[in-house]
């Protein structure tokens, strides 16, 4: 799983007891999955149709650096799904975890469309035909 994008816990993402506000959290965390959802399928429009439970393993509190983690473990006819961790960024003890998170791939009709697509793909595979170099 690769772990994309950094967060330091500032004041404004806590509750009211002083940790890390799950609201915040989950908020992140969808967009870090429609941002995923969005390369590996190729197509803007996605939405989020399924979250599984989801896990408050530990709390992070302020001043704390977490990572937020996703990887494609399903890819469906126009469906793709992702297992998801947070995790503190120096200690890298697990902060939430959600085994499933399944996108939609929508077609300019608003209504699911097949995305064609089987299989992770990483920076140097989209990119392997251009000429780099121009
Ligand atoms: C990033 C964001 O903030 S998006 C905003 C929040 N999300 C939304 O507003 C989405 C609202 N929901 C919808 O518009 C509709 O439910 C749609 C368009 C996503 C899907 O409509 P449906 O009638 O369920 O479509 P359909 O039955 O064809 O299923 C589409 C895919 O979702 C999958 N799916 C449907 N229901 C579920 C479910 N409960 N759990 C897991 N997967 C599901 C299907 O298996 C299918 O995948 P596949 O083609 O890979 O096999």
């Amino acid at each position: 799983m690769n772990f994309h994008t950094r967060k330091w816990i500032k004041p404004e993402d806590l509750n009211p007891n002083g940790t890390l506000f799950g609201g915040s959290l989950l908020k992140w965390i969808d967009e870090e999955a429609a941002i995923y959802a969005i390369i590996q399928l190729g197509n803007q429009r996605v939405v989020t149709k399924f979250i599984s439970e989801i896990n408050f393993v530990s709390s992070a509190r302020q001043s704390d650096i977490i990572e937020l983690g996703i990887t494609a473990t399903e890819f469906g006819r126009t469906s793709i799904t992702m297992r998801c961790e947070v995790r503190n960024k120096i200690t890298r003890k697990s902060i939430l975890t959600i085994d499933k998170m399944v996108f939609v791939n929508i077609g300019e009709d608003g209504l699911p469309a097949p995305h064609g697509k089987t299989e992770i793909t990483y920076i140097k595979d989209r990119f392997k035909d251009d000429d780099l170099s121009a």
